[in-house]
């Protein structure tokens, strides 16, 4: 029976750069992936293609939410019908784990068994959105192992692992940066996760206090380009409630053709570049998701795009931005850490 691994942590955690890490350093493992979004573009399964066996994309609402069991079986079966080692369902940042869970155990296909589940939490946002959201400590109780990511951006880690400990006393906690954890932790050659443990009813209960409930989401496209400018306008005073953006951005400069993935979670700021997928047209692509985020924000959006001359030195204002290489992908376990995000 193939292991279903499920992937799990509030919005901007890290859970699709773990996902990333662990498709790069695979070492054969055949892995096939379900990869859920909140928003209406799904941006994770556009960060995975290409290196993933096989993959299921599900975009614009809660795998938890929009699917029930025979939805989860009808995905399964696509993958299991493939020669894969394990299966790792991608949640989206505001899914209900318990109910995802409870979910996949009652899934009938018998290719397929429940390989547990991994939370991943951002060391530099745990106390705000923790305390933001009281509910999220049930992904830390019914977790089998807790990847403390971003150790990078949030110092020593003690005081954060005590208190994880007050929740779940059992489940390592392996802290992190850039979701560097061992891939044999999730997937072993006969994979299981370390602690592989019985869930009462009670732990699976309840799905009343679903995060995404509050949650707006906004999406904004664009063929035409981008105002280096505008578009950083937006983002330097981006609305209050506004927890995640993500998506690609197409400035269309000349000596700026590449594509810019953007990012930010809480007040981090990210961009990354990288050439656009061949055969792709540049188009911007950005997915919101905040409380209180509504057409106003896409409206402002709209405003941002190119009308008349642009300068090239314009760029430096989303440059200054731009993450290195080497620090988004693999950097050496002992070498610099990625430098202070916040804006
Ligand atoms: N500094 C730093 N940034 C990180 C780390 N891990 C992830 N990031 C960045 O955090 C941002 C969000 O990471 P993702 O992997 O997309 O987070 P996610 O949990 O998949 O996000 P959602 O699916 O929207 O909930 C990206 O810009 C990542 O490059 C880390 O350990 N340190």
């Amino acid at each position: 029976m193939i292991p279903v691994v499920l992937l799990t942590g509030f919005l901007g955690s890290g859970k699709t750069t773990l996902l990333n890490h662990l498709l790069r350093s695979a070492r054969g493992t055949r892995i096939g992936v379900i990869v859920n979004d909140f928003g209406q573009i799904n941006v994770d399964a556009m960060a995975v293609a290409g290196q993933v066996d096989s993959m299921v994309s599900l975009s614009n609402g809660c795998l938890c939410c929009v699917a029930d069991t025979s939805d989860i079986d009808e995905m399964l079966g696509k993958l299991a019908g493939a020669k894969l080692d394990v299966i790792v369902i991608e949640a989206s940042g505001l899914a209900d784990p318990q109910t995802m869970v409870r979910k996949l155990l009652a899934s009938t296909d018998t290719r397929v068994r429940y390989g547990g589940l991994v939370t991943v939490l951002d060391a530099a946002e745990f106390t705000r959105t923790h305390a933001e959201h009281p509910e999220l400590v049930k992904a830390l109780r019914i977790a089998d192992l807790l990847v403390l990511n971003k150790i990078d951006r949030a110092g020593a880690a003690t005081e954060l692992i005590d208190t994880i400990r007050t929740h779940n006393g059992v489940s390592p906690i392996m802290p992190v940066s850039h979701g560097r954890v061992d891939p044999e932790l999730l997937f072993d050659r006969a994979p299981e996760l370390p602690v592989a443990r019985q869930l009462s009813f009670d732990d699976l209960d309840d799905h009343s206090d679903h995060a995404h409930a509050v949650y707006d989401t906004v999406t904004f496209t664009s063929a035409e380009p981008m105002h280096p400018v505008l578009l950083m306008d937006f983002l330097d005073n981006r609305p209050a409630g506004l927890y995640r953006m993500k998506g690609f951005v197409h400035f269309g400069l000349p000596g700026h053709t590449d594509r810019f993935e953007v990012q930010t979670v809480g007040n981090y700021l990210r961009f990354h570049r990288s050439p656009w997928p061949r055969g792709s047209t540049p188009r911007t692509e950005l997915v919101l998701i905040g409380k209180d985020v509504d057409a106003t924000a896409a409206d402002w959006l709209e405003a941002c795009r190119q009308t008349g001359p642009v300068d090239v030195d314009d760029m430096l204002w989303v440059t200054r931005y731009l993450d290195s290489v080497d620090a988004v992908h693999e950097p050496p376990e002992d070498g610099p850490q990625a430098e202070q995000d916040e804006t």
